[in-house]
């Protein structure tokens, strides 16, 4: 049997070496302020090995963490003698690894084989591309354009939908801005083939939006570090959330590419050491990655609405995260996005919070849904897409259509409501 690029190198990627064999995903429930702060604490050391894939902001929110297997009694021990409640939630994340790898294997030869492309299924850089150019190619509607390229000089792209006209008033979507966030990407693929199919297929509300506002779609914001989290030597790779720069620090590679935005950068709610998951970076936009969207999106000039699409937790946000205090538009944005959140409620069920930033998640400075905002883009929001904690960013692939499906009739309720409230 012939083996293709792409399956060769998942071929490859199945045997990557056991790196989480026996680690495990505790689930924290702090009881209190001191709880909290122990694990503040915990989270900024950055050499515990610790990885945290929530973080510690209140007692109504459990802090999940990846915990080696070495340090597992040691982490265990300390929690209990602080008496911090917890739950195993992932009992060995190798066994999920491998079943994530060798789902995409036989996806890949069955794609292959049969010439068709999955939904259903995660797939790596060059698929997607591959994908992004079969859309482009097979309608008048798509082109894909190159916004410039990355610190490891791959293409950045993004996907215009348009019926016509010259810088019409337009809707971004981006995705995958945080590399390890997969179902972000697998969404933005599905996103992009409905977008495409509902114009084809005349189905309310793309005709109308389209007939007045483009649609940008950018299925991959964080190429080097999407290509890193396909198994690279590196001990981190399926986890890696930032960018692959190198730092100040030679051992610590990355900044996270959501607090690098010209929006109260260095502000509290991101890190100033390299090590950290939050690093801001040396300097606001100094990441070729932020500075390509930014310039893409101001000298564009007419965007009326900067939606981000990140994992998990199930939250709808609107600004501010850099401050706790409302934005301007507040109640209109509390009010679009609730309604977003029941549409897509309506689809499987699936209960998403809403609020600002700041007061769902945590104070983050630097973020692009603030940038955006400051920037005059009124209709900015942020998605945390599923789940909860069950799977967390190993949400198995059988999981991906539903969440996409859902998270259209939100997005689409919020791309008709900016339609229809011009600004
Ligand atoms: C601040 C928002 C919009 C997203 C958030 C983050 O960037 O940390 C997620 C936890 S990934
Ligand atoms: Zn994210």
């Amino acid at each position: 049997m012939r083996l293709y690029p792409a399956v060769f190198a998942l071929l490859a990627a199945v045997h990557c070496e056991e790196l989480f064999n026996g680690d495990q995903v505790l689930r924290i429930n702090a009881e209190s302020e001191d709880h909290i702060q122990i694990l503040k604490k915990l989270e900024r050391d950055v050499d515990s090995g610790l990885d945290f894939w929530t973080h510690a902001v209140s007692t109504e929110q459990p802090v999940d963490i990846r915990v080696p297997h070495s340090s597992l009694y040691a982490v265990k021990d300390f929690l209990k003698k602080n008496n911090i409640p917890f739950t195993v939630i992932i009992n060995n994340v190798q066994e999920r690894l491998v079943r994530e790898r060798e789902e995409m294997v036989r996806n890949a030869e069955m794609e292959s084989k049969t010439k068709s492309f999955n939904f259903a299924a995660y797939h790596d850089l060059e698929t997607i591309y591959n994908f992004m150019d079969t859309l482009a190619n097979h309608s008048k509607l798509i082109s894909k354009v190159k916004i410039g390229s990355t610190y490891e000089n791959r293409s950045m792209y993004v996907l215009k939908f348009s019926t016509g006209g010259e810088k019409r008033p337009a809707i971004w979507i981006d995705a995958g801005i945080h590399a390890r966030e997969w179902i972000s990407h697998a969404t933005a693929v599905w996103l992009a083939d409905r977008i495409a199919k509902d114009f084809k297929e005349n189905r309310a509300p793309v005709p109308s939006i389209l007939s007045k506002m483009d649609i940008y779609l950018m299925i991959v914001a964080n190429p080097d570090g999407y290509v890193f989290t396909h198994c690279s030597s590196s001990p981190l790779y399926r986890f890696w959330r930032k960018s692959r720069s190198a730092t100040s620090n030679p051992k610590c590679h990355g900044v996270d590419l959501n607090r690098n935005w010209d929006a109260e950068f260095g502000g509290p709610g991101a890190s100033d050491d390299p090590c950290a998951e939050d690093y801001r970076g040396p300097s606001a936009q100094s990441e070729i990655e932020v500075k390509n969207i930014a310039k893409f999106i101001m000298s564009h000039g007419n965007f009326k609405s900067f939606m981000t699409l990140h994992s998990y937790m199930q939250l709808l946000m609107y600004p501010y995260g850099y401050i706790g205090i409302d934005a301007p538009d507040q109640s209109e944005l509390h009010d679009v996005a609730t309604k977003a959140s029941k549409a897509l409620n309506s689809w499987h069920g699936t209960v998403y919070k809403v609020g600002s930033i700041f007061h769902t998640i945590d104070q983050a400075s630097g973020a692009s849904v603030d940038w955006a905002y400051l920037r005059g883009i009124k209709y900015s929001f942020a998605f945390e897409l599923r789940d909860t904690g069950k799977y967390g960013f190993l949400l198995p692939a059988d999981q991906i259509v539903s969440t996409a499906r859902e998270t259209w009739f939100a997005l689409r309720y919020i791309m008709k409501y900016v339609c229809d409230h011009p600004y």
